[in-house]
């Protein structure tokens, strides 16, 4: 049977992610064609916590689809993990009679959706949204596309004068516990090796393909470190190499947050349209404590359980061998 739900609040949470503006425009308007109340709450859970709650309209929505970060703005609320934190958040939502609460974000965010849904009962729906890609259930999480076309376009520059002064690079790139950023940038940008958390490489390892590129007459050498590469960052891993391999003039660069921001990429825009779009219509039929993901260009749920637990089978095999063979 088809639950009776009236008035749906979306929000945002944990870090931002190209494409979100466009899903949540997606949400708002879907809503409000099926006759429904839509709110947004602002800073994700802080703004549940703190009763920061907004009606929104189709016109509140307008002219953001094309906009990096989030228009109703996100944050790392501490306070939503303790039950004290929940209680204040749910009593608010019960206030505005809202029945419905779509978040985009991250596992972090899904975490807090499950125990929240679980424990008030509240209809749920996940959307994936983070650059991280460290979700199950989706091929690609919100954000990611055009943070990988950010980050190969910051390289491409970074090759330009590495190959000029003939240096090796050690970039940093973001993914917390995830390599898929760390891996298609480094496919993508012809990147002679790529440090990833999922993958032990040896240091051993990293200097004989380094050696190789000096024997065969390479001018410069890029090495990607994923930012929960178990080694170390980039600063560490290049002090190491430094210390045993000395012929190139090594540089570092950490790309930090320039990695989150931007423009969405048309992908991104699309998905975004398209998560947000099935994530009202999925709730409006029954669905609840569910992700909608994009898995094989078809929308498809995911519990939000199964989408926490089982990320860490994400890489492409195949990319992962063509990073040593395309580099040689
Ligand atoms: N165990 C948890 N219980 C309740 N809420 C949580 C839990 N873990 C994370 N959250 C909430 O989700 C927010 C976003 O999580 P975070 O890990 O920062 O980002 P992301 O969702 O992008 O992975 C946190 O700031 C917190 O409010
Ligand atoms: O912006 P902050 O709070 O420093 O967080 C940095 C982290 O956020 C991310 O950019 C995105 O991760 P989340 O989606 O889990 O928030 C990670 O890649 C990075 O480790
Ligand atoms: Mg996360």
């Amino acid at each position: 049977m088809e639950p009776n739900i009236r008035n749906i609040a979306v929000l945002t949470s944990g870090g931002d992610a190209p494409g979100m503006n466009a899903c949540i425009r997606a949400v708002v308007r879907t809503g409000i064609y099926h006759g429904k109340n839509m709110f947004g709450v602002m800073q994700g859970y802080q703004g549940l916590i703190n009763n920061h709650i907004i009606p929104m309209n189709a016109r509140s929505v307008s002219n953001i689809l094309h906009l990096g970060g989030t228009i109703l703005k996100t944050a790392r609320c501490l306070e939503f993990k303790e039950d004290e934190g929940m209680e204040k958040a749910f009593k608010n939502l019960k206030e505005k009679e809202i029945d419905g609460l779509i978040v985009i974000g991250g596992d972090g965010t899904f975490t807090g959706a499950q125990r929240f849904g679980k424990k008030y009962g509240v209809n749920v729906m996940g959307i994936p949204g983070t650059i991280d890609n460290d979700l199950y259930g989706s091929d690609f999480t919100l954000g990611y596309d055009t943070a990988v076309n950010t980050i190969i376009e910051a390289i491409d520059k970074i090759r330009d004068t590495a190959d000029s002064h003939d240096r090796l690079f050690f970039i940093e790139v973001m993914g917390r516990d995830s390599g898929c950023i760390a891996l298609r940038t480094a496919v993508a940008s012809g990147a002679e090796a790529v440090l990833l958390p999922e993958k032990e490489t040896s240091l051993k390892d990293l200097i004989i393909k380094l050696k190789e590129g000096v024997n065969t007459k390479k001018s410069s050498s890029i090495v990607i470190v994923s930012e929960g590469n178990k080694y170390g960052g980039a600063w560490d891993i290049a002090k190491s190499v430094k210390r045993k391999f000395n012929h190139y003039d090594t540089k570092v660069t950490i790309l930090g947050h320039l990695q989150r921001g931007g423009s969405p990429s048309g992908f991104d825009r699309i998905l975004g349209s398209r998560l947000g779009f099935a994530a009202v219509n999925e709730m409006l039929k029954g669905a609840t404590m569910q992700m909608v993901g994009l898995r094989g260009n078809e929308i498809k749920l995911t519990s939000l359980d199964v989408a926490l637990h089982m990320h860490s089978y994400k890489l492409e095999d195949d990319l992962l061998e063509m990073t040593k063979v395309l580099s040689i």
